[in-house]
């Protein structure tokens, strides 16, 4: 039976034309099959990066009726028209391209009361900023809101449950985002620690690589188990020198992140891992990777800061070294196992 009042209006992005090309595009009256009513105050949310995660969350606020606009380099809508009005500006972009895409909207006219939200997960590899580093940098004075967790995109268009994390210091665009983007089946928590948040669901990107190895090596659940637990530790590590706090490393954006990524193959990263161990360069995976792995460029960034900062980071160290090509994945595997002795807590 269809309930007049549970209906909602859905942007439909067409498949012949590049996701981006569809801002606003068809809207059809759509029963309300994600159980959402459309909003008394539905929202303008301008989504940049029309990649994988972009187009995801672009459906997931157009589910529950907000005004979408999806901006790709490559699509044919400028970037200011996306921008006008925007409530909302949600970068997907990958971290590569973040630095330019700021650059670009610097100068837009944007209104002060417009909430930036970044869902990349990696670090500026020049400065070392994490990407709501860099937005926050450029807009000082707007709310930035960090969107992540575990959260696998071709999960999320199956319409799988998932659950997620947006974490800012300023409360009120952290409850507006989870607003936006929260339905039955996508449930969003508020944090205010976005700092952590947001390193949580980058680091984990290198734990995710070295898992790959470890399955793609077949070494067994207890080695895996070791791996992500020992993974987490330098993840707590790490965050705790940038000033995050413990707690939130073992809450979705970071366990939670951890266990997805680290045991599925949708995870590019994770794909990464594992073609090193079947054989695979560097180059010759990357080639043919569908999407982007992080990871990569995130391990060389905390191979620097692990240097300059003394940050004991050994299962990172040996990824970076994989990736280089310095060692073989059975030899950073007894690299790793024959560190020297000691307690399970020393830090
Ligand atoms: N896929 C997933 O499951 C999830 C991904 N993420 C994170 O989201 C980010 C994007 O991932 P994903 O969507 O999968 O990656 P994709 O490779 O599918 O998409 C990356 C997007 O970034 C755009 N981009 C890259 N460089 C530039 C640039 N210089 N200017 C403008 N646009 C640029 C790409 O544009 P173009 O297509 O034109 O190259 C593309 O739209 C990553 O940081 C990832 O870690 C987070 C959670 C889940
Ligand atoms: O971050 C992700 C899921 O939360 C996506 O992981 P990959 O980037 O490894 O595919």
């Amino acid at each position: 039976m269809t309930n007049p009042k549970s209906k909602i209006r859905q942007a439909r992005f067409a498949s012949e034309a590049h996701p981006s090309d569809t801002l606003l595009c068809t809207t059809e009256e759509k029963t309300a099959s994600d159980g959402q009513n459309l909003p008394p105050n539905p929202k303008s949310v301008a989504i940049l990066g029309a990649g994988a995660w972009g187009t995801a969350l672009a459906n997931l606020a157009a589910a529950n009726g907000h005004r979408v606009g999806l901006w790709s380099r490559r699509g044919s809508q400028p970037l200011e028209t996306i921008l006008e009005d925007a409530d909302i500006i949600l970068s997907a972009i990958s971290m590569k391209g973040v630095a330019d895409v700021v650059e670009q909207i610097k100068y837009a006219p944007i209104s002060p009361e417009t909430i930036f939200v970044t869902a990349t997960k990696g670090l500026d590899p020049q400065t070392t900023c994490t990407p709501s580093q860099v937005w926050q940098t450029a807009f000082p004075d707007h709310a930035v809101v960090v969107l992540s967790g575990p959260n696998l995109s071709q999960e999320i268009e199956l319409k799988l449950p998932a659950a997620t994390v947006v974490a800012s210091d300023v409360t009120a665009a952290a409850e507006l985002v989870q607003l936006v983007f929260s339905s039955h089946r996508f449930r969003v928590y508020t944090n205010p620690d976005r700092l952590g948040v947001e390193l949580g669901g980058t680091l984990k990107n290198v734990i995710a690589i070295a898992s790959g190895v470890c399955d793609g090596l077949h070494l067994g659940t207890n080695a895996k188990a070791a791996l992500v637990t020992r993974g987490l530790t330098e993840m707590v590590r790490i965050g705790n020198i940038w000033g995050a706090k413990t707690g939130t490393f073992y809450g979705l954006s970071g366990l939670g992140d951890l266990l997805a990524t680290c045991n599925s193959p949708l995870s590019r990263n994770y794909q990464v891992g594992y073609q090193l161990a079947s054989g695979q360069t560097l180059t010759e995976i990357l080639a043919n990777l569908s999407g982007t792995a992080e990871g990569v460029n995130t391990c060389q960034v905390l191979v620097q800061i692990a240097q300059q900062k003394n940050i004991v980071i050994p299962i990172t160290e040996q990824v970076y070294r994989l990736l280089q090509g310095e060692v073989t994945p059975r030899q950073a595997l007894d690299e790793l196992m024959l560190r020297d002795m000691k307690p399970e807590y020393n830090d």
